[in-house]
């Protein structure tokens, strides 16, 4: 029985990671049964040494100040750790439980690279977005079906700030990325991603209540494990 791979795709304080939550609890508490399937629930960046030293240089806001040829390759230095990070998450995680036959459920994957750094490597490369699907093509697994969680970036901005009130142990302050300036680009290549591959790409609007993107995300997640 081959594996399935889904994904959760969308800009930072989408609420991915809360509708994961959700599924991996519904998953656990037996309401998501699939005959003979069992769920691993997975994230990039990685808890692996590529993806702590990630998480350090992106908690804090974006440094300021340094050349624009520094800038540049630091960028690059950021998309390759974001490349290595994905390569041992599918050498050591992804790629042997599909081939145990497992539905993977990975918070953020591929598309993030391509939307993400697409974003900041834009005035390195004509098309970014290209260049970095590019770069996967020849050895990443394509997801089975891929999950756009889509908002306004100005309501998401606002649910990364109330995340240090909800959770007092979490870093206080936005981190690098979480701009509404920044996450508009962001926000537009995945609307484009979607638009290049309607077939894997699901899009679910992420404003609604909490309950109502799960019942939609279980949804979504039904509907592929039917297929396969
Ligand atoms: N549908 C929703 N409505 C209101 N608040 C939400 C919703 N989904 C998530 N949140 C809250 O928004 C914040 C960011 O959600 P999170 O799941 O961490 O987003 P992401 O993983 O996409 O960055 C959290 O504090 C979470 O509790
Ligand atoms: C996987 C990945 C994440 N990122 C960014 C998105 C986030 O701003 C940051 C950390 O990801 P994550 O911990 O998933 O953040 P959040 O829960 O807020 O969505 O890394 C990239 O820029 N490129 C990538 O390839």
């Amino acid at each position: 029985m081959r594996g399935i791979l889904i994904t959760f795709e969308g800009i930072d304080g989408s609420g991915k990671s809360t509708a994961l939550a959700g599924v991996a609890r519904m998953a656990s508490e037996g309401e998501l049964a699939v005959e003979g399937r069992r769920f691993l629930f997975t994230a990039e960046p990685t808890y692996g040494d590529e993806g702590r030293l990630l998480r350090e240089r992106l908690r804090g806001p974006a440094a300021e100040g340094g050349g624009a040829a520094a800038m540049r390759a630091g960028q690059m230095e950021e998309l390759f750790l974001f490349m290595a990070d994905h390569a041992r998450h599918l050498a050591e995680t992804v790629i042997p439980a599909l081939e145990g036959g497992m539905v993977v459920v990975s918070d953020r994957y591929s598309d993030s690279r391509a939307a993400y750094q697409g974003a900041t490597l834009r005035e390195v490369f004509s098309d970014p977005m290209e260049r970095v699907r590019e770069l996967h093509r020849p050895w990443s697994v394509v997801p089975d079906r891929t999950i756009l969680f889509s908002i306004d970036p100005a309501l998401a901005v606002e649910r990364c700030l109330s995340r240090g009130e909800a959770d007092p142990s979490a870093p206080k302050g936005p981190e690098k990325f979480e701009r509404e300036e920044f996450l508009r680009l962001v926000a537009e290549n995945f609307k484009t991603l979607a638009r290049l591959e309607p077939r894997r790409f699901v899009v679910i609007d992420a404003s609604r209540p909490i309950a109502e993107v799960l019942a939609e995300t279980v949804e979504a997640l039904a509907e592929v494990l039917a297929e396969g």
